[in-house]
């Protein structure tokens, strides 16, 4: 059974490069299905308008709910999770992304404005799975980038879509820490040349040698990883 995925958004042409590379293969394979949906075409007014002026003031304009509600009616089953991207949501992480991956449907609800009206979090949250999630403590224009990068890290593990799943195992935030650094030909470069160890071809001192990088790395660059941390 494929994963299928909609996406509801005012800007469909951000989701173009779902249809290159890796995300691409795993469409053609029949992995996964994604869909694009323009919110505007379940508006009804002349003007197709998505937004209006918060309730209890403040700045900026919310995205009103009635369209929402059209365009998730027509993609939602009892099997459907709804991912809404919030800058107020829970961190998304690796092993959110393993849990998104071994889903049956995931609608992704991507806002622009100031936000989508709470009322639409609150319908859906009785009847199915809702999400809201955040991609970081950064603030983005709109839902569109988050949900890009959320299919992207969910699809890839995808049991299936990488040809080589050997290669899911030592990368960052599958094993504690980050992972260690690459090498490739050739073996000096302006100067510069490949640590000898991985040269050797002696496994158990280039497996030391990886660990002890990790360990430096993620003590350098992410000692919020470090075991016990
Ligand atoms: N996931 C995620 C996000 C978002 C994000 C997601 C959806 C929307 C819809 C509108 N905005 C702009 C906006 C600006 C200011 C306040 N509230 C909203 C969004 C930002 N920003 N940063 C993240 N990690």
């Amino acid at each position: 059974m494929p994963l299928r995925i909609d996406v509801i958004t005012i800007f469909p042409d951000y989701f173009a490069p779902l249809q290159l590379s890796l995300m691409g293969k795993a469409q053609q394979s029949g992995l996964v299905t994604i869909a694009i949906h323009d919110l505007r075409e379940f508006t009804s007014d002349r003007h197709r308008s998505v937004d209006d002026t918060p309730y209890g003031g403040g700045a900026g304009m919310v995205m009103t709910p009635e369209p929402w509600g059209q365009a998730i009616d027509a993609v939602v089953t009892d099997q459907s999770t709804l991912i809404v991207p919030t800058p107020a949501g829970k961190l998304f992480s690796q092993p959110v992304a393993a849990e998104l991956a071994h889903s049956t449907h995931l609608i992704f609800a991507c806002g622009r404005y100031e936000g989508i009206d709470q009322r639409v979090v609150e319908y859906y949250r009785p009847r199915i799975d809702v999400r809201e999630l955040s991609i970081g403590d950064y603030v983005l224009a709109g839902g569109d980038v988050a949900t890009l990068a959320m299919i992207e890290a969910s699809v890839r593990l995808v049991p299936g879509v990488l040809g080589n799943p050997e290669s899911l195992v030592e990368e960052s935030h599958q094993l504690p820490g980050v992972e260690y650094p690459s090498y490739t030909k050739p073996p000096t470069w302006r100067g510069l040349d490949v640590p000898e160890v991985l040269l050797s071809g002696h496994h158990d001192q280039i497996a030391r040698w990886r660990a002890e990088q990790s360990t430096i790395r993620t003590t350098h660059n992410r000692p919020d990883l470090l075991p016990g941390s």
